[in-house]
């Protein structure tokens, strides 16, 4: 199995100087623009390129998910499970100097490694992120103004308007952080948790609003006009469509494949997530907007059963 790797927007010209780097010929990959590919045992992660943020390591496959959602210049594009970043990575290369990206996890330290990422490929320009249940996640791209508000409540809200990204948290926030880091479990956001804003760059839109216009909900009918114009709903799932993820059962035994990829029980509960996150991500969807359902996994019980029930409750 070959590896894949994605090359920088602008970084075209240094090819041959990568191909050297990584001591290994690039092969273009005919149908997917910007992605090469190169042999499985050549590791990318100590060449100058990779570390310089010239290259990415991201699989050909979730580069045709991103390349299906069609993005166009100005689009708001929503990420529903977003963590680690390669396709937002991908779908911010694609946006450059125009429209937003909203990229929610429900796991804090996963997104947390998320935002390491666009620091690294200096992509959090237009981009926000959120840790948040996806299942309920209602935070529209631009915010929700209200038009009648009373003066007093107006001056209120001005304070409370949310200036630029700073990376310093209030004490509290860094204890807080500090002591779910300490316990070493995951920091899973609940489904009635508020969402978490863990960054946001100077044009997502996000620096000027307040924090009712950015945590407004807005009605189902408005979302039709206001919602994100592509969603991408890349869900959880059992991974066992991964070859290098099926390879690890070599190290972590073959047993144990049962209780983390065949289970009964976690798959079941695994395709109702998936359902209740792409009918939210459709929920959040523009009228006349893209939306891309893509999981790892090849079991029919995660893809076609899900998009079938999904048509099915909407019935489209
Ligand atoms: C397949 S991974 C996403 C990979 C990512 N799109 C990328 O390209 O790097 C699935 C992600 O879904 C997240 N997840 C699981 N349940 C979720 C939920 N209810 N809401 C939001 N994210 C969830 C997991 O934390 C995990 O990071």
């Amino acid at each position: 199995m070959p590896r894949y790797i994605r090359l920088k927007p602008g970084c075209e010209a240094f090819l041959q100087e990568v191909e050297a780097d990584i001591k290994c010929k690039l092969e273009k990959v005919s149908w997917l623009p910007g992605f090469y590919s190169i042999p499985p045992d050549i590791q990318i992660a100590s060449s100058k390129a990779y570390q310089e943020g010239k290259i990415y390591g991201i699989d050909a496959s979730s580069g045709a998910a991103v390349i299906a959602l069609n993005i166009s210049p100005g689009d708001h594009v929503l990420d529903l499970c977003a963590a680690p970043g390669a396709k937002l990575c991908m779908i911010l290369d694609l946006l450059g100097n125009s429209g937003s990206a909203t990229a929610v996890d429900v796991a804090r330290h996963r997104l947390a490694a998320c935002r390491t990422m666009l620091q690294k490929y200096a992509l959090g320009d237009r981009c926000r992120l959120f840790v948040a249940d996806g299942t309920t996640f209602s935070i529209i791209p631009r915010g929700v103004y209200t038009e009648s508000q009373s003066c007093e409540s107006a001056m209120e809200e001005k304070e409370d308007t949310l200036s630029e990204w700073t990376s310093k948290r209030p004490w509290k926030e860094r204890k807080k952080a500090h002591k779910a880091n300490k316990s070493g479990a995951p920091q899973l956001i609940s489904r009635d948790q508020h969402p978490e804003l863990i960054f946001y760059g100077p044009h997502s839109g996000v620096a000027g609003l307040t924090k009712r216009e950015l945590y407004g909900t807005i009605c189902d009918n408005e979302v039709v006009s206001q919602g994100y114009d592509k969603v991408l709903v890349d869900a959880e799932c059992t991974h066992d469509g991964s070859v290098r993820h099926i390879q690890k059962f070599e190290h972590w035994g073959w047993k144990t494949l049962q209780r983390r990829v065949l289970d009964a029980e976690r798959t079941d509960s695994l395709s109702i997530l998936q359902l209740k996150l792409l009918s939210n991500g459709f929920r959040l969807l523009k009228g006349g907007g893209s939306l891309i359902y893509s999981t790892c996994s090849l079991t029919v019980a995660q893809n076609e059963d899900v998009v079938e029930q999904f048509l099915r409750n909407y019935r489209l």
